[in-house]
């Protein structure tokens, strides 16, 4: 069971009955719907629209943006470039876009060529850039609350989080599956967990999404109209020493071509992922989330074959 989580009342002030349910769902399933949360249904449909177009564009004017052409994890990748699950051999069935926080080229970090911090790239679309960065923002600003709810759980101060994510490294990934061509080892995202905080997940309704929390089969996730579909990484089950989960799970081959949208919200890359205060006797050293997330992503890239 994925518990479905109303953030309307928290938002209004009244956390109490939300933060008991975030605890339990970060805890126990690593999964959780949210509804009430704010983000206006039109933008993310609106995103929706921005997807499809982009990815109806020719090939070569996808590759004309191709992740290839950054340093920094934006851009397009291609249909069958990517592996989640590097113990089957399947190749997962998906083409993406990669979005992150949204730097000018003379910044300094830019400039001074750190890590995480580079230029998007930007397909020539009307409105796209405008739209999703809309979004981004959006989808960052309640990550940061939910970040203020979990802050609530684990007892330290509410503001705990905020500092960690003024300008953090996130990716807002368009996602599109076609539809499945029937063949038996097919996946449109091969199992694997995410690598940061927390992701927020649109889909637009097609079945495909499956989880496996601990000690059970694999279930599907239900589309709930409007709802993000919300879980923990492992940064942040490392940053709670193992106390939030972050649970496995993958994209079977959809009926009909599939469209989801994942934000996936990093801390800021100077913070310190060490055992949060009250939560024991840490398990792993403490590490700079940009050299965390940098090994994840060197893994996943490594395994492409
Ligand atoms: O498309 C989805 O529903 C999930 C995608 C996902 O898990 C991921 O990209 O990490
Ligand atoms: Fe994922």
């Amino acid at each position: 069971m994925i518990p479905v989580l109303d953030h309307a009342a928290a938002r209004a002030g009244d956390g109490a009955a939300f933060t008991a349910g975030l605890s339990a769902a970060c805890r126990e399933t690593g999964f959780f719907l949210l509804t009430g949360h704010g983000v206006d249904p039109a933008l993310t449909a609106a995103v929706f629209g921005q997807a499809a177009a982009l990815f109806a564009l020719p090939q070569a004017r996808k590759e004309a943006v191709g992740i290839h052409l950054s340093p920094h994890n934006r851009g397009y990748v291609a249909l069958g470039a990517e592996r989640l699950d590097d113990t089957t051999g399947q190749v997962d069935r998906k083409e993406a876009f990669n979005i992150g926080l949204d730097l000018p080229p003379d910044h300094p970090d830019v400039a001074a060529g750190k890590p995480f911090r580079g230029v998007n790239l930007w397909p020539d679309l009307p409105g796209f850039r405008d739209t999703t960065l809309s979004y981004f923002n959006a989808a960052w600003a309640l990550g940061v609350d939910l970040h203020r709810a979990i802050a609530r759980d684990l007892g330290i101060p509410e503001g705990h989080f905020a500092p960690e994510f003024t300008a953090p490294m996130a990716t807002l990934r368009l996602l599109r599956y076609p539809a499945s061509a029937g063949g038996a080892q097919e996946i449109g995202a091969g199992a694997h967990t995410d690598y940061g905080s927390l992701t927020l997940l649109a889909t637009d309704g097609t079945a495909g999404l499956q989880v496996r929390p601990r000690g059970q089969d694999w279930v599907d996730v239900p589309h709930v109209p409007g709802a993000f579909v919300v879980n923990i990484g492992d940064c942040l089950m490392r940053w709670t020493n193992d106390i939030y989960v972050s649970t496995p799970h993958r994209v079977l081959p959809p009926a009909r071509e599939r469209y989801s949208l994942a934000f996936f919200l990093d801390p800021n890359p100077e913070t310190e992922i060490a055992a949060l205060p009250g939560t024991g006797a840490p398990k792993y050293p403490a590490i700079r989330a940009a050299d965390y997330l940098a090994a994840r992503l060197a893994a996943t890239y490594d395994k492409k074959g």
